[in-house]
């Protein structure tokens, strides 16, 4: 698909307040005025600060993911805006008021019941079979990197990290792995960096669990960074004596069913979003009786 390069005037964002810092640099919330009467659009404007870490090509990889990005469950990209003499460049979403899932889950802990969860979850993986009929693998499928939109629909963010498989493979191995958040990653993407739609499945399962355990620390670390010397203890502790996150308090044994699933060893066991997707449905059903 042609990347919809859709330029915004610096001129017209005004800057509100700093909204967090993701992948590759902060973001801020700003009202992108082009009329100078506060009628404009309330906007998240991701500004990449190129440094050792990130260039300004990864900044423009990330551009072209969310520009080509048409998905209801998906954070809508509205466009890129040059500044100092296109020495620097930001990339402008759509604001989301209720901010990611994690504050959300923490400050409706009383209002967010199983259904709602599972409707979240199923939203999620519409989003990521979406994702996989472009061949993207997101690599930071995390309950931080979804956005809650309202009551009723949560969107997934943050393609800083997302990667294009290549059509010869069936995944994609990162070279200079930075700082990785190995807690959500699956054992492949640990010991060999190794990427694919099964590992964004294995950080799925993760996401539930943060969803079931409404995102509270207690139920899980905090999150470790990887140091080598730990990876071999966590391999070991995958595959040898079958370690994994125990059910969040009050889960359905159904839906710890569907994490397991998703933390099978081996990749190729684990299941697909779309037949994780049907999973969930079901379980709503069930749910809804
Ligand atoms: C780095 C940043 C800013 N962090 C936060 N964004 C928003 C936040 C709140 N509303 C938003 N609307 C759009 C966007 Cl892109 C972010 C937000 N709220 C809290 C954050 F910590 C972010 O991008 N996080 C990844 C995301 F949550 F987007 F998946």
């Amino acid at each position: 698909a042609q990347h919809d390069q859709t330029l915004l005037e610096e001129r017209h964002l005004r800057y509100i307040s700093p909204l967090g810092k993701g992948n590759f640099g902060c973001v801020e919330l700003c009202r992108y005025d082009p009329l100078g009467d506060n009628t404009g659009e309330l906007v998240a404007v991701k500004k990449l600060q190129p440094n050792k870490q990130s260039t300004l090509e990864d900044f423009q990889k990330e551009v072209n993911t969310l520009s080509v990005l048409y998905c209801d469950y998906i954070v809508k990209y509205r466009g890129v805006c040059y500044s100092m003499g296109r020495l620097s460049m930001s990339l402008v979403m759509e604001y989301l008021p209720h901010g990611s899932l994690i504050g959300y889950l923490e400050n409706n802990r009383h209002n967010v019941n199983t259904r709602r969860m599972l409707l979240f979850a199923s939203q999620i993986c519409k989003g990521m079979e979406y994702l996989q009929t472009l061949r993207y693998v997101h690599r930071d499928l995390a309950a931080r990197n979804i956005l809650v939109a309202s009551e009723s629909l949560v969107k997934i963010a943050d393609f800083g990290l997302t990667k294009v498989i290549p059509c010869n493979k069936e995944y994609y191995r990162v070279t200079q792995p930075g700082e990785s958040p190995i807690f959500w990653y699956a054992p492949e993407s640990i010991s060999e960096s190794r990427f694919s739609h099964k590992s964004d499945v294995w950080s799925f399962g993760v996401v539930l669990h943060e969803l079931f355990s409404y995102c509270d620390v207690n139920c899980n670390p905090k999150r470790v960074r990887k140091f080598t010397r730990f990876v071999n203890m966590f391999e070991q502790h995958f595959s040898l004596n079958e370690w994994r996150l125990p059910a969040p308090p009050n889960c359905p044994p159904k839906v710890y069913s569907l994490m397991k699933q998703c933390w099978a060893y081996s990749f190729d066991e684990r299941p697909c979003f779309s037949s994780l997707g049907d999973q969930i449905e079901t379980i709503m059903q069930d749910e809804r009786e």
